[in-house]
């Protein structure tokens, strides 16, 4: 077994605890910070995270605070579980508290409302580090089934290959395989982007349309995806990956994702008001997200239909019915 490393996890949802859990089977030693003190006693005292894993028991190895000074302690792993748009925000409060050299890893998968920034853009920027100092991890990665520990494999990204090996290590269990990668911007655009297409297939759903419309969307989204990413530098491989095909269709087949399931709810017409309702707090990236992706690809000349939809139905008033007769309306072209 790997040496057992000091790491810090900052934010106690559902993929930052069962993150966490993975770490801690790893044999590490784990400390989460979550912001409700009450959250952090009822892990630390019945090793539960009942709000967002209900029956998941947690390991003795993970301990929790709300006191992120505590958390951050000598940690050689700093791992960034906040919503994206949150990110910039809680890492400027947390920045001077960060031990020199850690490794910043980011579990986020969005855009940059205000900056288009990637999140280890973002990191690299608000905590002042070299972007080799960043990683990533991403792909097929459903909170609930890895923390009822089903076999899963994942993507960690970091430009500084040595960093990506130790955390590969580092997160390495019997049910959690993790694959290094030294593309960021390919890992990254990939995570943000198919949450924009699970919204899609989600209102698919919604509208009551089969696998076959589905697997339309999943395989042009892929196609919008890789276009976007191999603008901005990203190698068109990443995308045939884990957390390119891979996470675009665990997210848009399963009824587990946040976002399919907030499109779903759309779909059968509901306002967004109501699908946030629904959510109970919960984090759906992809409706911010679509904002920024398409801002983004504006800026680069790229052509995502399937975002400019998803967008138009999340902020602009239009209907998933017509939004789907308006993907299929477009000028006729080749593959
Ligand atoms: N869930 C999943 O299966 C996966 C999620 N991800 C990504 O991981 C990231 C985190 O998602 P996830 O854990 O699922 O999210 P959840 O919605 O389950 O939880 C969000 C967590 O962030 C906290 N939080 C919310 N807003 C803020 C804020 N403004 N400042 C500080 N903390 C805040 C919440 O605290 P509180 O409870 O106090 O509100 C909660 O601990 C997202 O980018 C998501 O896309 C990636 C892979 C898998
Ligand atoms: O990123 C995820 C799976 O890899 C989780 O997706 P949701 O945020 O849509 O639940």
């Amino acid at each position: 077994m790997a040496r057992p490393e000091r790491i810090a996890v900052l934010g106690g949802g559902s993929w930052g605890t069962t993150f966490a859990k993975v770490l801690a089977d790893a044999g590490n030693d784990v400390v989460l910070w979550v912001r409700r003190a009450e959250v952090a006693a009822e892990i630390n005292e019945s090793r539960y995270n009942s709000g967002y894993l209900p029956g998941v028991e947690l390991p003795e190895r993970l301990r929790a605070t709300d006191d992120a000074a505590e958390a951050l302690q000598a940690a050689e792993i700093v791992v960034l579980a906040v919503p994206s748009q949150s990110l910039r925000e809680n890492l400027a409060g947390w920045q001077p508290l960060l031990p020199e050299d850690a490794t910043l890893v980011s579990l986020s998968k969005g855009v940059e409302l205000s900056t288009l920034k990637r999140m280890s853009q973002v990191i690299a920027e608000v905590a002042d580090v070299p972007m080799g100092r960043v990683a990533v991890v991403s792909g097929p990665n459903l909170a609930k089934e890895i923390a009822a520990e089903q076999p899963t494999a994942t993507v960690v990204a970091c430009p500084d290959e040595p960093r990506a090996v130790a955390l590969q290590q580092a997160c390495s269990t019997s049910y959690f395989r993790p694959y290094t990668n030294t593309d960021l911007v390919g890992i990254e655009i990939a995570g943000a982007c198919k949450n924009v297409i699970a919204l899609a297939c989600g209102m698919a759903v919604g509208l009551g349309f089969g696998h076959n419309t589905m697997s339309s969307l999943i395989t042009r989204g892929l196609a919008e995806t890789t276009r976007l990413g191999v603008a901005l530098g990203a190698d068109p491989m990443s995308f045939a990956g884990l957390a390119g095909l891979g996470d675009l269709v665990a997210t848009c087949m399963s009824p587990l994702s946040r976002n399919r399931t907030f499109g779903e709810r759309l779909g059968r017409g509901e306002t967004l008001a109501q699908a946030q309702d629904a959510a109970h707090g919960q984090v759906s990236e992809g409706v911010k997200s679509c904002s920024s992706i398409r801002e983004l690809a504006a800026r680069h000349g790229v052509e995502m239909p399937i975002t400019d939809v998803v967008y138009g139905v999340c902020h602009e008033g239009l209907q998933p019915g017509p939004a789907a007769a308006e993907l299929l309306g477009r000028e006729r072209k080749p593959e």
